[in-house]
């Protein structure tokens, strides 16, 4: 028997009459259960996230923003709210979604929670104004911490893996150009760019599309060469831009703060510059001449060792590199290396990128280098 029959029993189990509920406090029944359950929800989503900041990370600023937006959740869920609570009586414990069960990697784990801290803030945003006009406001404001922390995160992961990169595929125009890419991500490649100089953009456009796609599958970042307006319409990781393209604090304003920027550099002015204006990685050469870049001098060796004892930020040798002269780029002072030709028009991609990681993992990382690696591995993520 249910209360609103006007009926309940009494504590020695007889049967009483009893007020029926007005209409308003059914309804402030309803509200604290929405409460009640999103309030719930919201933190144990953060938990989650703050636990992949804490433990996967080891990063103290998003490990205490997760937190502080826990502690903030808690102090809104009071007796009253927790009270409503009916587990028994919610149609909503028993549904999952089969997603749920199925997470590929701790990217769409974290994406999942991302989502799920968000729709539950927009509830207690939403409900918590009938609640207490303040909590509106303060799930609100929460709710854009939540999106900066997403970015932040995002952005800080994707960094991550940028200093995990050691080799870098510069794509050149071929009929295979989806299956010599997917033979060198199979082989560890984490980074690519899409450079297509001669394409129409409609093409370029849904090429870098299925490109974007594929390296995302295998957890690697997808640069798009030149164009910042191509790399924004596909969501890629960033762009990559030479001397003669879009200034970095250009791009910077549409790209935003998460976004990677690389710039071509042949000499230490142009290094510098890179470096002051904010790029997050350059690269270095040509190394060598190559007809990949028809007609550009070659930077040599003494560039790379310059650029080895100078550079404050990643970079990449690029120009001629191929299994036989990496090991004197190498000997130069390269810890990453960038290629076309060497993988693109290889017989076994896979197989010379392996080479070429095998060469390039035999350095030991530099410790006195001025930017911090964490403990976070990119097959991880
Ligand atoms: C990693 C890397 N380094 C250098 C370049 C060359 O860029 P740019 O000088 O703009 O020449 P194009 O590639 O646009 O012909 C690069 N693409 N990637
Ligand atoms: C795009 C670019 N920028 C400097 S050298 C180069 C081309 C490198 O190509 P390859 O690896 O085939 O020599
Ligand atoms: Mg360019």
């Amino acid at each position: 028997m249910k209360r609103t029959d006007c009926y309940d029993l009494n504590t020695n189990g007889i049967v009483v009459m009893v007020e029926p509920y007005s209409q308003r406090e059914q309804r402030n029944l309803v509200i604290y259960r929405i409460l009640d359950a999103n309030l719930d929800r919201a933190r144990e989503g953060l938990r989650i996230i703050e636990e992949w900041c804490r433990f996967g990370l080891n990063n103290a600023q998003l490990t205490g923003e997760c937190k502080g937006m826990r502690q903030e959740l808690a102090s809104w869920h009071t007796a009253d709210l927790r009270s409503a609570r009916d587990t028994l009586g919610d149609p909503g414990t028993e549904l999952t979604h089969p997603q749920e069960e199925q997470r590929t990697s701790i990217k769409s784990l974290l994406q999942a929670n991302f989502c799920r801290v968000q729709e539950a803030m927009r509830v207690l945003e939403e409900y918590g104004k009938l609640y207490n006009p303040n909590m509106g406001k303060a799930l609100k404001q929460m709710r854009y911490r939540v999106y900066t922390l997403e970015s932040n995160l995002m952005g800080y992961q994707r960094h991550q893996l940028l200093l995990r990169s050691h080799l870098y595929l510069v794509t050149s125009p071929t009929d295979k150009l989806l299956e010599i890419v997917e033979a060198a991500l199979k082989g560890g490649l984490t980074l690519v760019q899409y450079r297509d100089k001669n394409v129409d953009d409609a093409v370029r456009l849904q090429q870098a599309q299925k490109l974007r796609q594929l390296c995302h599958n295998y957890n690697a970042i997808f640069i798009i060469n030149d164009r910042v307006d191509i790399a924004l319409a596909v969501d890629a990781d960033g762009v990559h831009l030479g001397q003669q393209d879009m200034p970095i604090a250009v791009a910077r304003q549409w790209l935003g703060p998460h976004r990677i920027i690389g710039r071509s550099t042949t000499n230490a002015d142009e290094m510098q510059r890179a470096i002051k204006e904010g790029a997050d990685y350059i690269g270095v050469g040509p190394v060598y001449e190559t007809p990949t870049k028809e007609g550009k001098p070659a930077a040599g060796l003494e560039y790379v060792s310059y650029v080895a004892k100078n550079c404050s930020i990643p970079w990449f040798a690029i120009g001629g590199i191929d299994p036989n002269n990496i090991n004197d780029v190498i000997d130069a002072g390269a810890k990453r290396v960038a290629v076309v030709r060497g993988i693109m028009q290889a017989e076994q991609p896979t197989l010379v990128t392996q080479y070429f990681l095998s060469q390039l993992n035999r350095i030991q990382p530099d410790p006195d280098h001025s930017y911090v690696e964490s403990n976070y591995y990119p097959d991880q993520w």
